[in-house]
């Protein structure tokens, strides 16, 4: 059972509220200037991650406070529940175990009293063996040549993970083309298939519940496509595989079940990059790299599970964002990765956070009075910085922000890493420091403004600085240090979930549309006028017609 606790109505929640109004009004260098040890108080190392969240508007205080309510929250029995295999996703009666998939302590973990371990190692065979016949060229399409290109074809969940974890990992691709098809608009997938060859290509079928309309249509489109290229039905086996949970939707869509990676409803899509949805990985960097990505999860797992929360980062990253979220009121979380293959993370951690934490009622289904989960966004730096870091620096919202980095790069080319890290460190900064108006008068002194121009100009320079930062500072991204960090951002959404009082592991906010949409389908099928709807759904649908 999850604890049931609002927490606005607990003691530490009523001593933050106190305590926000003491910290609200002190600057972040001031916290700095009279606090020489912070960096050593607000920092936690685990293996080759480093976490410093010392450029956080809290103190001592603060912390403890959070922790505590934490505790209030129950958050450990929380843990333990999910680890255990609880149905802790209750309005979808499910546990959730994504931890299970990547448990290299192979340690049983029992779902209605069977121990899930050996059906998650026997997949994890099945993705070996296939994984090094297609590798190897020893796996042969339907002409006898080999595999050259794979195309996964899923959305959400069973896209965004294996597109961010083979871009973050490209450094470690072997020579296997991947491509990935989700958008059910044609063009991404008659893009994919003007490149690739019928011969040689492997389709990969990932879809949990094998019904998602975008998926099943562009696996259909590329059957079609297969088929009109001269093979035969037969030779479907050769290039087809499915990653599912649904082995009779599999067995329709004529996809030999010997070719079926199968993962389990306890798996929620948005955490699913660790069981069969990561074939795709599997493929592009090898096997035993994929290992090494579960292996840095399972590290961050045990962490997570074992360690006292004043030393536990996804805790402490749960509980800073509550800091902001629920006192300082801000709105979102800008995730910043200064690291190119990064370039997808935030974009993975939209589906991560917001699906699974955009959520207005608690576990007792009644509205909730307080903000829940934040606006996910995010682009690499430096690109960032030349596009909307002016309204981080300088606009009228705060936005925490997370800044991660590599110290080795993959590619270390001439000053390039220098110069990226530079930038890293100088945003943090200049974020925490800001400019005041005594600096940007001397500047503007030093260059030969007169008083006149001083006074018009200086305004509109003075930066006030106080803006929050993490930095996440990785030895180099690895599987290992991937899945690491991976593995925090989720405990993380999970520690939220639970002191937010809301369920984490649902998303009945994205069905209605779906619905709909399968219902205004059939209407465009023919030029009959539209009156159903609303005027104006009726007037696009309509006008949709006359100009298509
Ligand atoms: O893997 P499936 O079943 O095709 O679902 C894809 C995605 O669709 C969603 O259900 C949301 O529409 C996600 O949660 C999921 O990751």
């Amino acid at each position: 059972m999850l604890p049931n606790i609002d927490f606005t109505t607990t003691q530490s929640y009523k001593y933050l509220t106190d305590h926000y109004i003491d910290i609200v009004s002190k600057s972040l260098k001031e916290l700095f200037d009279t606090d020489k040890e912070r960096f050593t108080k607000f920092h936690i190392q685990f293996e080759d991650i480093l976490f410093d969240y010392s450029k956080n508007r809290i103190d001592e205080q603060t912390i403890a406070l959070l922790i505590q309510l934490a505790k209030e929250c129950s958050v450990n029995k929380a843990i333990e529940a999910m680890f255990s295999g609880e149905r802790i996703n209750v309005t979808e009666d499910r546990p959730v175990l994504h931890i299970a998939l990547r448990n290299r302590s192979n340690k049983p973990i029992y779902v209605d009293g069977k121990d899930v371990m050996p059906d998650v190692n026997k997949v994890l065979d099945h993705m070996k063996d296939f994984s090094q016949a297609i590798i190897s060229g020893d796996w042969k399409g339907y002409t006898g040549k080999p595999i050259t290109d794979v195309v996964n074809i899923g959305i959400g969940g069973s896209d965004l993970g294996p597109v961010m974890v083979t871009e973050a990992l490209k450094a470690y691709k072997n020579h296997l083309t991947l491509h990935f098809v989700s958008n059910v608009d044609g063009t991404h997938i008659a893009e994919t298939l003007k490149v690739v060859d019928p011969e040689t290509t492997l389709f990969l079928i990932a879809s949990k519940t094998f019904t998602t309309q975008e998926t099943m249509s562009n696996a259909h489109s590329a059957r079609d496509w297969f088929l009109a290229a001269g093979a035969k039905e037969a030779d479907v086996a050769k290039h087809f595989a499915a990653l599912s949970t649904n082995a009779a939707a599999v067995g329709k869509f004529g996809i030999d079940t010997k070719n079926m990676f199968e993962f389990w409803d306890w798996v929620g899509g948005r955490y699913s990059l660790w069981s069969a949805i990561g074939l795709s990985i599997s493929l592009s960097i090898g096997f035993d790299n994929f290992v090494k990505l579960l292996e840095g999860a399972h590290a961050t797992d045990e962490h997570f599970r074992t360690t006292e929360f004043d030393q536990n980062i996804p805790v402490i990253q749960a509980l800073v964002g509550i800091w902001y979220n629920n006192f300082f009121e801000s709105e979102t979380n800008v995730i910043l990765p200064y690291d190119q293959y990064m370039h997808r993370f935030a974009a993975y951690f939209q589906q991560g956070d917001m699906e699974s934490n955009g959520k207005h009622v608690d576990r007792n289904g009644k509205e909730v009075d307080y903000s829940t989960g934040p606006i996910i966004w995010g682009e690499p730096g430096t690109n960032g910085q030349h596009a909307f870091y002016q309204l981080i620096h300088q606009g009228t919202k705060l936005i925490p922000a997370d800044f991660i980095a590599p110290a080795q790069s993959h590619n270390p080319l001439g000053e390039h890493h220098n110069m990226l890290l530079s930038n890293f460190f100088a945003q943090t900064e200049a974020l925490m420091n800001g400019k005041t108006e005594e600096v940007v008068i001397d500047e503007l002194k030093a260059a030969g403004k007169s008083a006149a121009e001083i006074a018009e100009i200086a305004p509109f320079k003075v930066f006030e600085g106080n803006r929050p930062t993490n930095s996440f500072l990785l030895k180099k991204i690895t599987p290992h240090s991937l899945g690491s960090l991976i593995a925090m951002y989720e405990h993380k959404i999970f520690v939220q979930g639970i002191i937010w009082n809301i369920y984490s592991f649902d998303q009945w906010g994205v069905e209605l549309g779906k619905q709909l949409a399968g219902k205004i389908l059939p209407e465009l099928k023919d030029n009959a006028e539209i009156s159903s709807h609303d005027s104006s759904t009726n007037g696009l649908i309509n006008q949709y017609k006359a100009w298509r």
